[in-house]
């Protein structure tokens, strides 16, 4: 964090971000104005406007410093990975397939923000998994653990820089749709982004488009191919009854949802609701990676009102039904991958 020197009124602008990369304090001092000969800026802010300030710009990931991130993981791997896989809340065992790892543990790796959240380890591992190298997250960021949605999904940006194509994003989700029972697989055709709603985007602010467009297109942003292809090893795997394919909505959190929000997003054609994924996939999006992402419906979402404390939703239960359905969702995804190395 950048000192601030309230006696002086001069704020240093090495801090820790701008040491990592040379970028913010280029930018900062050339929309300042106020340079003086030995790198530190003369600031005119108060020093909690000041703290402020810096604390909303330490949470922009300028493209040099996600290149930097990616250079840490493809060196210290020696691997450039091909498929970037996020495991949702319960499901880390996902990386466990991964063959040869190399592990990083998110505390370790310079600018990357750290796991908060029971489910989510924080590690990072690169590896092989069906002849593919891939590089999967144990741990996501989410919007409720206070960090902002570019951060949030700023990972994906690193996958991106690292040279993946396909982003597999997973989730543990409730099950609004009644007609899908608890440990059903959902595989994500579209979404409805309630955060967006809101006025919210991962890719609010200044557009890099090194990474993409200004206004991307979010319709398709669900690769069909690779839908089929995991309805099809649903039937292999004899489990195609208990796979659906629908609509993911994510809100913030890190409150479950109210009987009334849930028979609105029912009304609004959502089948299942969670805290995550939809940052993620707009991020992929935008830099134009192919996503496949689904479900584990972990929970029946309540919509009639009943003082029944077992109807309503908790985070324990979330994990245990990850936990007994984590080898399907292994299988779904080891399978998948193997599909995609056929075509590579
Ligand atoms: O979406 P993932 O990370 O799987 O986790 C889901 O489970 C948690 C709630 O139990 C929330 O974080 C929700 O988003
Ligand atoms: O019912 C839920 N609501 C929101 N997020 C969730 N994550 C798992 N289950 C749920």
């Amino acid at each position: 964090m950048t000192g601030y020197n309230s006696q002086n009124d001069v704020a240093s602008s090495n801090g820790n971000q701008a040491g990592a990369t040379g970028h913010k304090s280029t930018e900062y001092i050339a929309q300042e104005n106020h340079t003086r000969s030995d790198n530190r800026i003369v600031c005119s802010l108060t020093p909690d406007e000041f703290r402020a300030v810096r604390m909303m710009s330490e949470d922009m990931y300028p493209y040099e410093m996600i290149q930097e991130i990616a250079d840490f993981l493809v060196k210290g791997s020696g691997i450039r990975p091909k498929i970037g896989i996020i495991c949702g809340s319960g499901l880390g065992s996902l990386a466990d397939l991964i063959q040869n790892p190399k592990v990083f543990e998110y505390s370790k790796i310079p600018n990357f923000p750290v796991s908060t959240v029971e489910g989510h380890a924080g590690k990072l591992v690169v590896g092989c998994l069906e002849g593919v190298n891939v590089m999967a997250m144990q741990g996501r960021f989410h919007y409720y653990e206070g960090y902002p949605l570019a951060k949030c999904s700023m990972p994906v940006r690193v996958m991106k820089l690292c040279g993946v194509e396909y982003l597999f994003a997973t989730n543990a989700a409730g099950g609004i749709n009644p007609k899908y029972a608890v440990g059903d697989i959902m595989l994500m055709h579209d979404h409805v982004n309630m955060l967006g709603f809101a006025g919210n985007s991962p890719l609010q602010g200044p557009n890099d488009p090194r990474f993409g467009p200004r206004f991307p297109a979010l319709v398709n942003s669900y690769n069909k191919d690779l839908i089929n292809k995991a309805i099809d090893i649903s039937k292999a795997m004899g489990i195609e009854s208990s796979v659906h394919v629908g609509v993911y909505s994510c809100l913030g959190g890190p409150t479950y949802e109210t009987i009334a929000e849930l028979r609105a997003l029912r009304m609004m054609g959502v089948d299942a609701v969670g805290m995550s994924t939809v940052h993620e996939v707009i991020t992929a999006r935008h830099c134009d990676m192919k996503v496949f992402a689904f479900s584990l419906i972990t929970n029946k979402c309540a919509t009639e009102y009943s003082e029944k404390k077992d109807e309503e939703a908790n985070h324990d239960e979330v994990m245990a039904v990850a936990k007994n359905k984590q080898k399907a969702c292994c299988e779904m995804v080891s399978r998948l991958v193997a599909e995609i190395q056929k075509s590579l």
